[in-house]
């Protein structure tokens, strides 16, 4: 039975995310990602469940630098979850002087603590059940956590449903060593990591060469290339499956013009949203093209 590493201890949004990625499969918390994407590559593991993006705090940059650096690794599905905390305390009616979680979970929460625990300092913990370990331990007052956290660290429970922006979510990769792709479904998201050169229009002809293709982006992010000060790598996914002939296109074109391009993946959407298709930039426009040029090399049309 394949065994996945997620990003723990238990009682994480990881958690929840790798159970959904990965029913019944065997699942060991790691500490941090960075440790869980390590797993995968010594082999001690054969996946790795870890948050990518948030839709208020953006991208999880240990995530991003995880998969840009050392041995490739490929997603190959994602999940996404709504994101809204339970609060849970040391004691009951005790005075909350210190709050600890995750910063993108701090983050989603500060005008609820500004509002409701006035003068609480925060402080960030590796994730938001580390924190609820740290508040069992008598290390802080609260700690803002998945609401599944309670079933770990049976905690009195001070808020629940507590999020600044209702309709927050995090989007989480499963992701493991290149091998085969997982089929298109037709409502795919392509990843891939490109350091551009540094010169004018680097980034600009990157892009121009998927949006010729008519593929739409849904992300794009810049994480510094560590070492090097004003270097940047960008993490781009868009619409569509690698093996779409438009995609194929694309990413060759991007190779072509960027040899330093890591391919991160294939896979379903977990939205299901299927793309929009511009004019003339159907596969189907592609392949016609590319069989009319074979036809007008062997000589039978013009
Ligand atoms: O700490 C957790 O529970 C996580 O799974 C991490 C994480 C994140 O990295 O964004 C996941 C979802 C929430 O947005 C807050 C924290």
């Amino acid at each position: 039975m394949p065994r996945i590493a997620y990003f723990g201890p238990q009682g994480t949004f990881t958690e929840q995310a790798a159970r959904r990625l990965a029913p019944g499969h065997e699942l060991t918390p790691a500490e941090t990602i960075s440790a869980a994407l390590a797993a995968v590559r010594k082999g001690e593991a054969d996946a790795a469940c870890v948050p990518v993006e948030n839709s208020v705090e953006g991208a999880v940059a240990a995530t991003l630098d995880g998969l840009a650096e050392e041995d490739p690794l490929v997603a190959v599905a994602e999940e996404l979850l709504p994101v809204h905390f339970t609060v849970l305390v040391r004691e009951e009616n005790a005075p909350v002087r210190t709050v600890a979680s995750h910063p993108h979970a701090l983050a989603q929460v500060r005008h609820w603590i500004e509002r409701n625990l006035p003068g609480a300092q925060t402080v960030a913990a590796s994730s938001t059940a580390a924190a609820a370990v740290a508040v069992q331990r008598g290390e802080y007052d609260a700690a803002v956590t998945a609401p599944v956290a309670v079933e770990h660290y049976p905690l009195p429970v001070l808020a629940t449903g507590v999020a600044d922006v209702p309709d927050a979510r995090t989007r989480f990769l499963l992701v493991q060593p290149p091998g085969p792709l997982p089929a298109p479904t037709g409502a795919d998201r392509t990843s891939i990591v490109a350091a551009a050169e540094n010169r004018t229009g680097a980034l600009a002809e990157l892009l121009t060469e998927l949006a010729f293709r008519g593929i739409n982006l849904t992300r794009l992010d810049a994480r510094p290339i560590k070492g090097n000060f004003g270097l940047y790598r960008f993490f781009i996914d868009f619409e569509g499956h690698l093996t779409e002939p438009r995609i194929g296109d694309a990413v060759a074109a991007l190779r072509r013009r960027c040899n330093n391009v890591r391919f991160l993946g294939s896979h379903p959407r977990a939205d299901g949203v299927a793309p929009t298709i511009a004019p003339s930039a159907a596969n189907e426009d592609f392949t016609g093209a590319a069989d009319w040029v074979a036809a007008v090399r062997r000589g039978e049309t013009a």
